[in-house]
Order: C-alpha cells, then sequence, then structure tokens
C-alpha cells in the first residue's frame, strides 16, 4: 500500500540510448508498489508550439519476452516493438515498455502453460480460462502514472486494443485517437490475431506480406 501522497512511480535518471531505430533518450519509472521497473524510450517530435499539433504518439508495450527478445512468431509483439520504435524514431513520442505485463499480466510461466494447452487445440482465451487465469490482467495505473509525470495527458495511442484504450482513459489519460498497430500476419500466428479479432475485440485486418498463391 502506498502512503497517500507519496509518489506510485519514481523516475530514474534519463540516459541516451543509441538503437538501431534511432537515438532515443530513456528512463525507468520504479512503482513503488509492485517494484516492477518500466521503461520509458522518447524521440523528439514535432514542434508543439505550432497551431493546434497533433498529440504526441505512444506505444504502451506490454513486456513479452519471447517476441521482444527471441523474435518468436507465435505472437505479434515482437514486430509490434520495432514498428513503433520507427514510427517514434520518425514523428517524435514515446514507447513505454511494461514489465510485469507478460503474458498479459499472468506471466511467463503461466503463458508457457497456456501455449501448451494451445498447442493440444485451445485458443489464447480458452487456454487462460482452463488454468483458472484471468484472460487478461493487465493493470495501467502505471502507466498512466508516468505518461501524467511526462506531460503526456493526451496521446495519440499506437495500438488495436479498444480496452487498452478504456483503461488508460479511466486513470486520466485522454486518448485523442488509436493509431493501428498492425503487422503482417504469418501462419504461425494466424489463429492467435483471429482470437485477438473475434473474441477480444482486437482491431485487425489480418493482412498478409504475400498474396496467397493460388493453384
Ligand atoms: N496469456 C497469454 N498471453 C499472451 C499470449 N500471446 C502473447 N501474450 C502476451 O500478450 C501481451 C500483449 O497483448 P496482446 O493481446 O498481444 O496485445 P495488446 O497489448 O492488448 O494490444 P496492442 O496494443 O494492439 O498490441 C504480451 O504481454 C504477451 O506476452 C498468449 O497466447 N497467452
Ligand atoms: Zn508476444
Amino acid at each position: 500500500m502506498t502512503a497517500p501522497g507519496a509518489a506510485g512511480v519514481v523516475p530514474g535518471p534519463e540516459v541516451r540510448l543509441p538503437t538501431a531505430f534511432g537515438d532515443f533518450a530513456a528512463r525507468v519509472w520504479t512503482d513503488a508498489r509492485t517494484g516492477a521497473e518500466h521503461l520509458s524510450v522518447s524521440a523528439p517530435g514535432a514542434d508543439r508550439t505550432a497551431p493546434d499539433p497533433a498529440a504526441p504518439l505512444v506505444r504502451l508495450h506490454s513486456e513479452c519476452l519471447t517476441g521482444d527478445v527471441f523474435a518468436s512468431y507465435r505472437c505479434d509483439c515482437g514486430e509490434q516493438l520495432e514498428q513503433a520504435l520507427g514510427l517514434i524514431s520518425l514523428h517524435g513520442g514515446t514507447v513505454l515498455y511494461l514489465r510485469g505485463h507478460e503474458g498479459r499480466g499472468i506471466g511467463l510461466a503461466n503463458k508457457l502453460r497456456a501455449y501448451a494447452l494451445q498447442e493440444a487445440g485451445a485458443d489464447t482465451v480458452e487456454a487462460n480460462e482452463q488454468l483458472g487465469l484471468p484472460v487478461d490482467a493487465r493493470d495501467y495505473q502505471a502507466a498512466a502514472e508516468i505518461l501524467l509525470q511526462m506531460g503526456l495527458d493526451r496521446i495519440r495511442l499506437l495500438t488495436n486494443n479498444p480496452a487498452k484504450r478504456e483503461r488508460l482513459e479511466a486513470y486520466g489519460v485522454h486518448v485523442d485517437a488509436m493509431v493501428p498497430s498492425e503487422v503482417p500476419v504469418r501462419a504461425e500466428n494466424e489463429r492467435y490475431l483471429q482470437t485477438k479479432r473475434d473474441r477480444m475485440n482486437h482491431h485487425l485486418n489480418l493482412l498478409r506480406a504475400h498474396p496467397v498463391q493460388q493453384g
């Protein structure tokens, strides 16, 4: 329990982070409630003193060790992260990398248990249910607090998930628009993405990188 008035998230120093996607400024934010160390990665944007500038682009990226680090094709996370870093390097904005969100909040071990159930036929929703775990246990309070401390109270959110927008807005961050965060579908993640579209209400077109061969 955080004492009344105490900061929920505590910022560390800002450091330079030169990457394959461009030069960013990075900062760790420690959640005083959970100990989770979140990372913001930001690039400067267009002149915000111009009349009616577009709100800054923000990607709230839930940690996915298999996708982000090992480039797993079971999900779309790794490619979404790369796409977001490229866009934000170009247009300015922030990627907020949310620790403790692994497996939609159930953790890595349970995510791999869910994968085993998916290999036995369950979809991504059924697998969590069979484990007796929530389908999506993520909370966005720390994310909202970090954005508000960064002065980002009005943003454009890079996401396909309308529930993410609603949950963030409930904590006081206004989302001007959802900017699609869609990457081409692959044979390995097609069922997974279909389930997100059909059972979790994600806005997905499921476009393929290459047209399906006919005949
Ligand atoms: N429980 C579970 N979690 C998964 C599975 N595949 C990926 N994840 C986790 O899902 C999280 C990403 O959530 P998604 O539902 O893919 O997407 P989102 O963040 O809600 O929406 P976008 O902003 O559009 O990416 C990451 O933490 C992944 O580790 C799975 O099959 N089961
Ligand atoms: Zn993933």
